[in-house]
């Protein structure tokens, strides 16, 4: 059974310019404030909808920070915040002591793993942090190439989406290696809430993927109230209200419901992504023969989505799929 602790990180942290936290991330330990500063170069890799605001809380922390982006144009907001560039994973590896990824996908793990991966810029005392959502088999097949060089892994999966990214309020779901766990934990609360340590490399994985599962067949269910409200004469944004009142109240419903309702979909958390999710998490039962026949069903609408063009859009689009199938089903 993995450990778990939650630490609170926000209570430990000191330093505050107006309303942002302050870390000492300079490259020199004399200026590190002991105990909670980080010392050392931030490389920071996949610059998407979670990955910019993330690296920019850390520059606007005063981190040294290295990017790197598939499609370079993402990096120059980042560039003109004061962040540097390198023009590969390697060379971001290779130059910071420790390196965050923010990337898509399982397939995305070229990033470390692949020609000009960041692996190959690894090296004993350095750090490589996967904060992608991916399942636990492609986080161990990661750990094992950084780990080969000497270096240390963590994966932290997050919980939370683009605001929360672009407020420092995410929350961690590490595991892997203890004591680079301990050594970014500075960095780790700039950018989140919370963060909880869940042991051996995996345990992160899964635990997003079990919180995206639950995440996206809440939507699909929320969906489904919608659209049957409509058509039994019901005001949705009422339902909305009364919902947001009770026992299943949840900001998801809140936040998304009334764009919902005026069939708006901007995107936080694209579509794309939760169907990976979804995908994952249904393997991840296949693996320990666990029926997860809601989630299953939740998948096949998020995939005809995907179809209908949607999947760069927000994942609360997914009610986009009923109404196609209430239209098929009256033809
Ligand atoms: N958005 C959200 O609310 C949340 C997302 N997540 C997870 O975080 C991760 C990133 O999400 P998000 O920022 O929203 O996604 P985006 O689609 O906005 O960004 C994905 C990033 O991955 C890069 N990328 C994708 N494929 C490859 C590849 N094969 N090689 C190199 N780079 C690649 C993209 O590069 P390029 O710019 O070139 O396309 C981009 O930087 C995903 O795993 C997602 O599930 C977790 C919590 C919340
Ligand atoms: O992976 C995406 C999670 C989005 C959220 O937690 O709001």
């Amino acid at each position: 059974m993995a450990a778990a602790f939650l630490l609170c990180p926000r209570l430990a942290l000191p330093l505050r310019r107006g309303s942002r936290l302050l870390v000492s991330c300079s490259a020199s330990s004399s200026d590190a404030a002991a105990g909670v500063g980080f010392q050392g170069r931030v490389g920071f890799l996949g610059l998407g909808i979670m990955g910019a605001p993330m690296a920019s809380n850390l520059i606007t922390a005063g981190c040294d920070v290295t990017v790197w982006n598939r499609t370079k144009s993402k990096c120059d907001p980042l560039l003109s915040l004061g962040a540097k560039f390198e023009s590969s994973p390697a060379g971001v590896a290779s130059s910071c002591d420790v390196t965050f990824a923010m990337l898509a996908d399982p397939e995305s793990a070229e990033v470390a793993c692949g020609t000009n991966g960041a692996a190959e810029g690894m090296a004993p005392g350095k750090g490589y942090v996967d904060v992608s959502t991916v399942d636990d088999v492609t986080s161990k097949f990661i750990s094992r190439h950084i780990t080969s060089t000497g270096a240390s892994f963590l994966e932290a999966p997050v919980s939370g989406s683009k605001k929360p990214a672009e407020d420092g309020l995410l929350i961690f779901l590490t595991a892997g290696d203890e004591s680079l766990y301990k050594r970014v934990a500075p960095l780790l609360d700039v950018m989140g809430k919370s963060r909880f340590y869940l042991g051996d490399v995996g345990n992160g994985a899964t635990m997003k993927l079990v919180v995206n599962m639950v995440m996206g067949s809440m939507m699909v269910s929320f969906a489904e109230g919608l659209l049957l409200s409509e058509k039994v004469g019901l005001d949705p944004n009422t339902v909305i209200e009364v919902i947001s009142q009770g026992a299943i109240s949840a900001p998801m419903f809140s936040l998304k419901g009334p764009s919902m309702v005026k069939a708006a979909y901007p995107t936080a958390f694209p579509l794309k992504h939760q169907q990976k999710d979804l995908r994952l998490a249904l393997a991840l039962g296949e693996m320990v023969s666990q029926p997860i026949p809601t989630a299953a069903a939740a998948n096949e609408l998020y995939k005809v989505a995907k179809s209908l063009g949607l999947a760069d859009q927000d994942f609360s689009a997914v009610i986009e799929a009923l109404k196609a199938k209430v239209q098929n089903s009256q033809q």
